[in-house]
This record gives C-alpha cells, structure tokens and sequence, in this order.
C-alpha cells in the first residue's frame, strides 16, 4: 500500500502510529510519500519505508491534518507551511482521509479568521502580496509575508524555497473554485491552501467523542 504521509503536529501522530504498527509487524508491506522534510525525517527515523511519487504516482490513501475543514469537506491547508507537496501528494491519493479536532470546523472557509497560505516565488513577493490583497478587498482580506518565526524579520522559506503570503479574511470566502482559479491566475504564485474537493472524508475530535464526517 502507498501511504501519503501528511504534514503537522496532527498528522505527525498518525506518522507515530504508523511507525509503532510496522515496528510491531502489526503493519507491513507498506511505502510512505512525505509531504514535507519535517514529515519525512520523522518517518524515517521511525524506519518507515520511504518513496516519492516520481516513483509511485498512484496513492493509495493519504492522511493529513488540515486547519479549516467546512460542511462540504472542503479544507484550507498550509499553516504548516506545507500545502504545495501537500496538494501533490493528496491529489494523487485514491482517498485522503483528514484527521482534525473540532476547532477545526467553519461554515465557510477564511472564516476563522487565521491564515490561508498562499506559496509564492520569492522574486517580487510584495508586488504579489499587493496583488493578493486586492483580488479580495471586499472580503476584508489582509496579505501578510509569513516570517520565519525566530524573531528575526526573516521570511519563512519553504522546503521547495518559496515564500508564503498570509491571507486573512473578515468575511469568508463565498465560492472557494473561483476563488482558487483567480488566485493560481496570477504569475508567480506556486500554490494555494484552498483544498476543495479533494478529502474523501474527515475524522473530527471533540469533547463528546469522535465524528465521522462524508460526502
Ligand atoms: O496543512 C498543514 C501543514 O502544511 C497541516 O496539516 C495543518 O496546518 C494542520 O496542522 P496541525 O495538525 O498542526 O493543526
């Protein structure tokens, strides 16, 4: 089985598990293809048999966390810095299963008010972030560069060497494919969080227990 494995503090306990099933025998007979160096260091670490999808373009399942799930199963991903290889991995799986708390979940996507990630190449980032900021002006959104996080004024790159802009929306976003199209328009934009369509179905945690959310 071709296992994509996902990117971020929840997916890197199903990354876990796997590992221990495997470690146990429990598990066999099994390839994973990472979303990130993150994911495929600890992967590798746990002696999970690791490929890439030049190698094996047809996933089986892939399982990842996701930041915004929405009543359709459509996903804002990428706060993890992780969407381009997570779009490629996911888009190439024959399911995606998303595993979430119920923080998770808004009624339309941008809602809740954190980041929706866009990659971008770093050669004119801003004149990009301008770009982006206007393409949604009546939604209130603000484009922000994301930064390294290590209290320096540095940019966050990414494992492919791109920049991310931020966006952060008042109101959510109305018709997210519109949305998605507009954005990929634009030159120099590598990828967007916005993953519609694409989860087969989405395990969510909360208090009263575990809910199983299809399509
Ligand atoms: O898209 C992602 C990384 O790029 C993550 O799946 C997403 O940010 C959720 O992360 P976490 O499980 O840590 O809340």
């Amino acid at each position: 089985m071709v296992l994509g494995l996902g990117t971020g503090s929840t997916a890197a306990f199903v990354v876990d598990k796997l590992g221990q099933l495997l470690s146990t025998g429990q598990l066999s007979n099994i390839v994973g293809i990472p979303t990130s160096k993150r994911t495929q260091e600890q992967a590798a670490s746990l002696n999970i048999p690791l490929s890439t999808l030049d190698l094996h373009p047809h996933i089986d399942l892939a399982i990842d966390g996701a930041d915004e799930v929405d009543p359709n199963l459509d996903l804002v991903k990428g706060r993890g810095g992780a969407l381009l290889r997570e779009k490629m991995v996911e888009a190439a799986s024959s399911s995606f299963i998303v595993v979430a708390d119920d923080s998770k979940l808004v009624s339309g996507l941008g809602g809740s008010g954190l980041a929706m990630p866009v990659e971008v190449v770093q050669f004119c980032w801003k004149y990009n972030l301008v770009r982006l900021e206007g393409l949604f002006k009546e939604l209130g959104c603000e484009a922000k560069l994301r930064l390294a996080g290590d209290g320096s004024e540095k940019p966050y790159v990414t494992d492919n060497g791109n920049y991310i802009v931020d966006l952060y929306f008042k109101n959510p976003i109305k018709d997210g494919f519109a949305a998605g199209k507009e954005i990929s328009a634009m030159e120099g934009v590598v990828e967007h969080g916005l993953f519609l369509g694409m989860a087969t179905s989405v395990i969510v945690a909360g208090k009263t227990g575990v809910e199983f959310m299809t399509k």
